[in-house]
């Protein structure tokens, strides 16, 4: 959300948030060292779908406008929110050495990089931001009752994480005593899925990078699409075993299970027109398969769900929703089925993953809270860029406009500081990102069309073949009756000729005598 400095009554109803690297008064985005500058906000204007019918009654609304409306901007390889840092993949002073973090498949760690991992969680979850605080009051009360009481708190890393995710998901408080409106959100149910949640994890690998002083530290990713009802990273030198005492629990052997969820009670904040905060409540729960209202959900998805998935050519399709049909963005999401048809009764993919958690994974506004999530979101992202990277789409794909409210190609995606767009995460991993996937991706299995082209081409073939071969064999069978009859013939034209030219000769003979 927004940094420390700039959340003072000042700062705010300046709406100007431009801290200085150095903190050096009139040096604001690095200024004096050619860093960035002030500059306004931009914020897309292009009309958004028509499932969101509330304009004007919504923070979140043309992002960040509503609490800032002038920004850094960096210059060149710099950035940050006070251009005191590098951009994505580029590391040292001048920001001109590249890097490449390598994401690997969890359960290929050697039991040294698991236990490394498992702790950098744990003290993502203890240590708090270093640079941003998080609101917890709409706009219109961020001031407080004295109008100098800032409603901002700090918050930790991790939970940061969850948070920022609740606060995308959240619903639209539209007055006391009227139901709030759930038909709303900025990182679902839209192109900016994919996007959204790629600047998410960076910024979590970032911030604990950071944490660790780290710059190589990569966040690994849960191979969600292998088919069956075992949850196979849920052991204790993983995510956690279930406990034994209780099927919705995390083994106590775990460190997970000591962790607490933010953001738990929904309904206070939408009856109330408040936001979630730092505050800590219940344990995780999780049953992975244990659904067992909706048997559709308890089996993860099958790697064939990948393959097909990747074959889609359109990014996304009108009404660019979770209704789409043929969206490469829709079938990831999990809304079509893997071939890419949209059906409302269906969840595949990354959707059917959360729902096989079957607990706190599960329900958007608080899943972060399972740090599975990180790794679900990881392979998923890993599945969009090898899309990309199959694809090569234009920049243009991304729809520009008519998108649900948040998804649009440059809207800056909520509740993210410095503002960042969607589009701007719509790149190749290695190439402008600065990670890397180490990951195998299934072969396609031939459609029931291929299967029956080959069938009738095998059959012609097969036809043609046996066509030939009986030709040559008659062929070869009527040559060899010649050849056995043809000395027969000869030897009988020779006797018969040997016994003319004697018949012939005696005549001579016997005239001439
Ligand atoms: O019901 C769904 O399809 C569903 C649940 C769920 C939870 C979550 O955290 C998501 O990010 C997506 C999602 N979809």
């Amino acid at each position: 959300q927004f940094p420390r400095e700039c959340v003072t009554p000042e700062g705010l109803r300046s709406g100007e948030c431009c801290p200085s690297p150095s903190g050096t008064p009139g040096d604001g985005c690095g200024a004096a060292t050619g860093r960035g500058q002030c500059v306004a906000v931009t914020a897309d204007s292009r009309p958004h779908g028509p499932q969101y019918p509330h304009d004007g009654r919504d923070d979140r609304e043309r992002w960040p406008l509503r609490f800032f409306n002038r920004t850094c901007q960096c210059n060149g390889n710099f950035s940050g929110y006070n251009c005191g840092r590098c951009r994505h993949g580029l590391a040292g002073p001048n920001c001109d050495q590249l890097v490449l973090v390598v994401r690997r498949n969890v359960m290929q760690l050697s039991a040294e990089e698991k236990r490394a991992f498992i702790q950098a969680l744990d003290q993502a979850k203890r240590t708090a931001h270093p640079d941003l605080v998080v609101v917890t009051r709409r706009y219109e009360d961020v001031f407080g009752p004295d109008g100098s009481t800032m409603q901002f708190e700090n918050i930790t890393i991790y939970n940061y994480f969850v948070w920022s995710h609740y606060y995308s998901v959240k619903k639209t408080f539209l007055g006391a005593g009227q139901p709030s409106f759930g038909g709303v959100d900025f990182s679902h149910e839209g192109p900016g899925f994919v996007t959204w949640h790629r600047y998410h994890l960076l910024q979590l690998e970032r911030d604990m990078q950071d944490m660790l002083r780290d710059p190589t530290f990569a966040l690994p990713y849960w191979n969600f699409a292998i088919g069956g009802s075992t949850c196979d990273i849920c052991s204790d030198d993983l995510l956690g075993a279930r406990s034994s005492f209780d099927m919705s629990s995390i083994s106590s052997n775990s460190i997970f299970s000591q962790w607490r969820v933010v953001c738990e009670s929904i309904d206070d904040y939408d009856t109330l027109g408040t936001v979630c905060n730092s505050t800590e409540s219940s344990p995780i729960r999780r049953n992975p398969a244990g659904n067992v209202a909706r048997p559709m959900v308890q089996k993860l998805p099958e790697p064939q769900d990948v393959a097909n998935c990747l074959e889609l050519n359109a990014f996304d399709t009108p009404p660019f929703y979770s209704t789409s049909s043929e969206s490469f963005r829709n079938t990831i999401e999990g809304y079509s089925a893997p071939q890419g048809n949209y059906d409302p009764v269906i969840r595949s993919l990354h959707n059917l993953a959360h729902l096989f958690l079957n607990g706190t994974g599960g329900q958007t506004h608080l899943s972060p809270n399972d740090p599975i999530f990180v790794l679900l979101h990881t392979f998923t992202d890993a599945i969009f860029d090898e899309w990309l990277r199959r694809h090569r789409p234009d920049l243009s794909s991304y729809p520009l406009e008519n998108t649900p409210i948040g998804h649009n190609r440059q809207f800056n995606m909520v509740p993210f500081w410095p503002p960042v767009t969607n589009v701007e995460m719509f790149v190749s991993a290695p190439e402008s990102l600065g990670y890397s996937y180490e990951a195998e991706w299934p072969a396609q299995a031939f459609t029931t069309t291929e299967i029956i082209t080959m069938a009738v081409v095998a059959a012609l073939v097969a036809v043609a073949v046996l066509f030939t071969v009986t030709t040559c064999v008659v062929r070869a069978r009527a040559y060899s009756n010649q050849e056995a009859r043809q000395p027969l013939l000869g030897e009988q034209y020779q006797r018969y000729s040997q016994e003319h030219e004697h018949e012939q000769r005696q005549d001579k003979t016997q005239s001439a005598v």
